[in-house]
């Protein structure tokens, strides 16, 4: 859905990007993940071409959007809908005028923009608010009300710049539910930056990691929790690193369905400490990584064991290996 190809950004000497590769599908929520400074706003900025990239290319739903004269670009822009960190709401307006003034901008007449305004408050649970003005609405108000006006298009993606950054945990919570519902519903495709990892553990389907104008790592939350030694999951389960000679680290996504740890004790003759771990609730289903010493005359063969039970084993001080469910 959305395809960046080698994008560079330079602002003088700075260089913001540094030869991006997104490749971001229909249907997911994909967030960008970095510290301050990583290019994530540039990023955002070019994929809807608020930036002109000095170099690359961006396509979106197939067309180049990079290609495209200004009056093109205004249209396919309306397919694209962004929110903000400060929501950018005119205070002027009422919440109602505030959703319309995309509809107004692409000539929506009149009646048909009162009924799309109220469908689209209804859609993000604001029924009834549209007489309000932006300063009577709680934080979590004012991102559903961009929420709305960033839909009012019709969009297929949605780009959000650090949507709930600016909200208290609980309303980031029920902001990313809503991300979350109507990407299920509407099929929209959301790419979202954000400097948050829960946010990425909530509700991305894929994340890119950048840093210094780079992607470092991308793909599938899912595919990269199983890939030894991929840094997202070094920061969603953090341990103490480098983990010393011979211990041993166990990651696994999914319920494995049956209790391996003790199965391998009672198999083998070997011990298990357990040294430490965690277990977190992903956008797509229960990850961990344990931390565990193994001590035993079987202490390969366990290990084979739990490889087989689809576990990454990690033996600390040994080549890196694993191996999919
Ligand atoms: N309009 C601009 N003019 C000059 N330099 C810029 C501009 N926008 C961004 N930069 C620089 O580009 C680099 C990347 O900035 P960017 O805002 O994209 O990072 P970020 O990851 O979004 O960080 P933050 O979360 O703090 O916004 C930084 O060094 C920044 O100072």
């Amino acid at each position: 859905m959305i395809q960046a190809s080698g994008l560079r950004k330079h602002y003088g000497e700075t260089v913001a990007l540094d030869g991006v590769d997104l490749h971001v599908r229909e249907g997911e929520i994909y967030g960008v993940l970095g510290q301050s400074g990583a290019g994530k706003s540039t990023l955002l900025r070019c994929v809807n071409l608020l930036e002109r990239p000095t170099a690359g290319t961006v396509a979106v739903a197939g067309q180049d959007l990079t290609a495209l004269g200004d009056g093109e670009l205004n249209r396919a822009r309306q397919r694209i809908g962004m929110i903000h960190q400060h929501f950018a709401l005119l205070s002027s307006r009422t919440v109602a005028g505030n959703v319309a003034f995309p509809l107004e901008v692409m000539g929506v007449p009149r009646a048909e923009r009162r009924r799309r305004v109220a469908e689209l408050l209804a859609l993000v649970g604001l029924d009834g608010r549209g007489k309000d003005r932006p300063h009577q609405l709680s934080g979590g108000q004012k991102q559903r009300v961009g929420i709305a006006r960033a839909l009012a298009g019709n969009p297929s993606v949605l780009l959000s710049d650090e949507a709930t950054s600016a909200l208290d945990p609980a309303t980031t919570q029920s902001i990313l539910a809503l991300l979350k519902r109507l990407n299920t519903e509407l099929g929209l495709t959301i790419l979202l930056i954000t400097h948050e990892m829960d946010v990425v553990k909530t509700v991305c389907d894929s994340v890119a990691i950048m840093s210094g104008g780079r992607i470092e790592e991308s793909g599938a939350v899912a595919d990269l929790i199983r890939t030894p030694g991929a840094r997202l999951t070094r920061e969603i389960f953090p341990l103490p690193e480098p983990a010393p000679p011979g211990v041993v680290t166990l990651t696994f996504t999914g319920d494995p369905g049956r209790p391996v740890v003790s199965e391998v004790v009672r198999k083998f003759d070997v011990d298990v400490s357990i040294l430490g771990g965690s277990i977190e609730e992903l956008a797509g289903g229960s990850a961990g990584r344990l931390r565990v010493a193994l001590d035993g005359a079987e202490t390969g063969a366990a290990l084979a064991y739990l490889r087989d039970c689809g576990l990454i084993v990690e033996v600390a001080g040994e080549t890196r290996e694993g191996r999919a469910a």
